[in-house]
């Protein structure tokens, strides 16, 4: 099994935002996390980094997270957050080459050949022309692309990423989902992607996870689910505290 959630309960003081939560996930596959504004996605998310106390099991290649050291380290677990900023001058394929610190010692280099594969994941993103800029210029839309690029260098087993589409423009969203879908097909990487984006799940294999439901589970992706998970959430919210 590349992920099991086990009876997870989750969320903060006053307020339990995930509820008995379990599924497992044996092959790599796409996930979609989908759900109203504040329904835990992000929370759920935490759980995996531990950030949010949880009660119930969390288990990655069959390891007890709470027993694993160091997941990211270890190339199994990598996140995305839904903005990450940078407060100084960076050149662009500066930022992306960083996505290969695990496989670096501390105060190690990166080579000549770790910059020639990060331009080449600046290139597969068609990046190439902003590869010399300095980040911190660049477009909202144009930093989530670099970070998803750094992304992809630490090829980790599982990646969590929380609304990577969200400042993309119509071309771009298309585009990530596609490269979503070759990171599991190609990659046989796992890939949990939070998403307000519906109709671009349409084309793409895998699993929703719509968190908003009063008992989620995994349904496969197809139009009848998509449309179903659609109606749902635009038929209003449930509050529950
Ligand atoms: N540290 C915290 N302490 C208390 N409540 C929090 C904390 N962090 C988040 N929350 C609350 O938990 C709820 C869920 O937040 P979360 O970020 O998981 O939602 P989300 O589903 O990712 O929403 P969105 O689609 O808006 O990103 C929100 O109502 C939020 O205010």
């Amino acid at each position: 099994m590349i992920v099991e959630v086990k009876n997870l309960v989750a969320g903060y003081e006053a307020r339990t935002l995930i509820r008995n939560l379990s599924f497992s996930v044996p092959a790599p596959t796409f996930i979609a996390i989908i759900g109203h504004n504040g329904a835990g996605k992000t929370t759920f998310f935490k759980t995996f980094q531990q950030k949010v106390p949880y009660q119930g099991e969390l288990l990655l290649q069959g390891q007890n997270l709470k027993a694993l050291h160091n997941a990211t380290k270890q190339g199994l677990l990598s996140y995305l957050p839904q903005r990450n900023t940078v407060s100084f001058s960076i050149k662009v394929l500066d930022l992306v080459v960083m996505g290969m610190f695990r496989k670096k010692r501390f105060f190690e280099h990166y080579t000549a050949q770790d910059y020639e594969t990060a331009a080449n994941v600046l290139a597969q993103l068609q990046l190439t022309h902003l590869q010399d800029h300095d980040f911190t210029t660049l477009s909202g839309g144009e930093q989530q692309l670099v970070w998803l690029a750094q992304l992809m260098l630490q090829d980790a087993t599982i990646n969590l990423l929380d609304e990577p589409t969200q400042q993309l423009d119509v071309y771009y969203k298309n585009k990530v989902f596609q490269l979503l879908q070759s990171w599991v097909n190609e990659r046989h990487k796992t890939v949990f992607c939070i998403t307000h984006d519906l109709h671009n799940l349409l084309p793409m294999q895998g699993y929703l996870l719509n968190l908003s439901k009063p008992a989620p589970k995994l349904e496969p992706i197809s139009q009848e689910t998509v449309l179903a998970n659609q109606a749902f959430l635009e038929a209003g919210r449930l509050v529950v505290d």
